[in-house]
């Protein structure tokens, strides 16, 4: 062997050595590792890139240890299939760390959006208030609740849409009848009073309060309850009414009274919610809002692509019918992605050449998804794809890879360069938010000084306050405006003559008088909903052209390649023991500096006698709560707070998790 070859051939295992004991992890299953986005409480999230279909994806890690955690976070937001809500594609289990490989929203979080902008434009915040309303009507029509519903946790995509995520506290509930629930969850600052006051809640009331601060936010850049001092928070969440600028119009004013009210049992549903006039005045309507659908065309096509290239399409079948979240799942999911992306760009061209020359008042519903998907099940479509496998034309010989890559996503897609990739180490974005901080606070951190013995502003809800039930009509008969004189948080305008008239202190007068909106059904205990969902087929074909699933009708062949699978669901709620695990949103490695707790010094903070930094309790009704040291290790009847995220263990079960589904998830247990 000549010297230079012999130097070379030294060189290349020196490189190799180098490659296989670096410390920095560059792949995760399919998954080249880009840069870090960002870190959430049970670790880093890493922007990183599907080899097999080259799409961005988040990887959000965690120890094995949150497992117990991270399975009520997997188990519901697996099954979530819509526009607004950030999807889940695959769960890698590493030998330590658990990965949830997730939708990439470019844009961040709304609350750095918001902060940047201070405060939205009616007509702006007007769009990402329905999609992230649509998002919630789909989430508890599914028979699920937030319950950690905050600026923070909702992300905005590459064309600046809503996506909803963090599913950490979520949970089951019945669509059909209100649930009670008691554990309290979620963030202090949008946390609706019944919580605060430790009563027992009904999920779908408290999302739609954490809606009313959300919106509220968005507005008037800041929130309406947020002191410095937990308890003070918490006093005016229980007795003030938010301070509401005048700036703000009639339609939206009264939208944001309805949804802050303090008795939960006055709050709008989340169908009154969408049909409130401040959408309607900005042309946002019901009958917009698509039946969320996959495109059965799109998706035999995946199949079939994958069948060729060697997939089993058993296996793959019966991935996607129980959502396992596994390699098959998450690239099947991800290009149906694609299709749909390619189809819909179509369907839109040939709407626009269709409609060329035409008066179109044609509005898009900006929810236009991305990806029309649902609940979807295979089982349809079994046996042909048990077919044997047909011959692949251009099938090329090489790096499995790039082969794989043009059989799958068509020879037009590029290959993007990519500039070094940034350090891991170091979270790389930015803190620009911090100069509007001060008027808009990231909540995720806590001052566990905070605690529950404010009983003295404590009231039964039953006797609604004085300033709770006062309602000053302003010049729109729809609009009520809460303004107790005594306030100086409220909002300062002047009523007019016939206003000063109308002036009511009956809690009756909470139900609306609002034309066109209906009065929410009052809810006893245990009573059943009524929520009668709208036939949406029905409307969709009422609206005229307004969006991309009808703009398919235009298309002779699309309405037939449309179908709902929703009913063929066969998501299991079930898993593997029953859990209570409520877990505190705290870190996050964007924040602005000023607001940011590092994970550690969370840590630091709550050390629990015994020892066990990992906290970890079993009690003897089998109830599991397992949680690094920033969660909190509830007492059955304590409340304890984390950083303005608090948790307090339920009295009612959870959802039951049986060894059914465990098998999907086996390797995190
Ligand atoms: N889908 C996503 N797209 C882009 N960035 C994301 C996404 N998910 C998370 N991030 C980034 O990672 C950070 C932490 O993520 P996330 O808030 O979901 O983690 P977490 O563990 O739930 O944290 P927390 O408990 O503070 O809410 C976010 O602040 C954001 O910057």
């Amino acid at each position: 062997m000549k010297k230079n070859e012999r130097a070379n051939l030294s060189a290349s295992y020196n490189d190799l050595i180098a490659s296989i004991t670096n410390p920095r992890i560059t792949i995760i299953g399919t998954y080249r590792v880009e840069s870090v986005v960002g870190e959430g409480s049970f670790g880093k999230v890493y922007l990183a890139v599907h080899l097999l279909t080259n799409t961005k994806v988040v990887l959000k890690s965690s120890s094995r240890r949150e497992a117990v955690i991270l399975a009520r976070e997997i188990h519901h937001h697996r099954r979530l299939l819509h526009p607004n809500i950030t999807r889940l594609y695959e769960v890698i289990c590493a030998e330590d760390r658990i990965y949830l490989a997730m939708e990439y929203c470019p844009n961040g979080e709304l609350y750095e959006f918001v902060s940047r902008q201070e405060a939205l434009t009616e007509k702006k915040a007007c769009k990402l208030f329905w999609q992230l309303c649509c998002a919630i009507k789909y989430l508890h029509t599914q028979g699920c609740v937030h319950r950690d519903l905050k600026l923070e946790n909702i992300f905005l995509d590459k064309n600046f849409d809503i996506k909803i995520g963090d599913f950490g506290f979520s949970r089951d509930t019945d669509c059909s009848r209100r649930t009670f629930m008691s554990t309290r969850c979620g963030t202090v600052a949008y946390c609706a009073p019944e919580i605060v006051l430790g009563q027992k809640y009904i999920g779908e009331c408290a999302d739609i309060w954490s809606l009313g601060i959300i919106m509220y936010a968005m507005l008037v850049g800041r929130l309406p309850f947020d002191e410095d001092d937990t308890s003070l928070t918490e006093h005016k969440i229980i007795n003030e009414q938010p301070f509401i600028p005048e700036t703000i119009s009639p339609n939206a004013t009264d939208l944001l009274i309805r949804l802050l009210r303090k008795d939960y049992r006055f709050r709008p549903s989340i169908d009154q919610i969408i049909s409130h006039p401040f959408f309607r005045d900005n042309r946002y309507h019901f009958s917009s809002i698509k039946d969320v659908t996959i495109s059965t065309k799109a998706d035999d096509k995946v199949r079939r692509r994958l069948e060729l290239v060697g997939v089993d399409i058993g296996q793959l079948n019966l991935s996607i019918s129980e959502k396992r979240c596994d390699l098959l799942y998450g690239w099947w999911l991800l290009l149906l992605e694609k299709e749909t992306k390619k189809e819909n760009k179509k369907i839109h061209l040939f709407y626009l050449q269709h409609s060329k020359g035409k008066s179109s008042s044609f509005h898009i519903p900006p929810s236009s998804p991305s990806l029309e998907t649902a609940e979807v099940s295979v089982t349809s479509n079994n046996s042909k794809f048990n077919n044997s496998s047909r011959s692949y034309p251009g099938q090329s010989t090489g790096n499995l890879l790039s082969t794989f890559k043009s059989w799958l996503l068509d020879s037009k897609s590029k290959h993007t360069s990519r500039t070094a990739s940034p350090s891991f180490d170091t979270v790389s974005t930015s803190s620009k938010c911090s100069k509007n901080s001060k008027i808009l606070r990231k909540k995720n951190s806590f001052d566990s000084t905070s605690s529950k013995n404010g009983s003295d502003y404590k009231r039964p809800f039953n006797s609604v306050s004085s300033t709770e039930a006062i309602v000053v009509p302003r010049k729109s008969p729809i609009v009520q405006q809460s303004c107790p004189s005594t306030d100086p948080h409220y909002r300062r305008s002047k009523p007019k003559e016939e206003e000063k008239q109308s002036l009511s202190v009956s809690p009756t007068s909470e139900k609306n008088t609002s034309e066109n909106f209906q009065s929410p059904a009052s809810v006893s205990e245990g009573s059943l909903i009524s929520t009668s969902l709208p036939n949406i087929s029905n409307r969709l074909s009422n609206c005229r052209g307004c969006n991309l699933s009808q703009l398919s009708s235009v298309n002779s062949s699309k309405s037939s390649l449309t179908r709902s699978y929703s009913n063929l669901s066969s998501t299991s709620s079930a898993s593997l023991v029953s859990i209570v695990s409520s877990r505190p949103s705290t870190g996050s490695g964007t924040r602005p500096t000023s607001y940011h707790h590092p994970i550690d010094r969370l840590h630091k903070s709550f050390q629990f006698s015994g020892g066990d930094s990992n906290n970890t309790r079993v009690n003897a009704t089998a109830i599991f709560t397992i949680g690094a040291a920033r969660r909190i290790a509830p007492t059955s009847s304590s409340l304890m707070y984390n950083n303005q995220n608090f948790v307090q263990e339920e009295d009612e079960p959870e959802e039951s998790f049986t060894s059914d589904s465990s098998r999907h998830f086996s390797d995190i247990f």
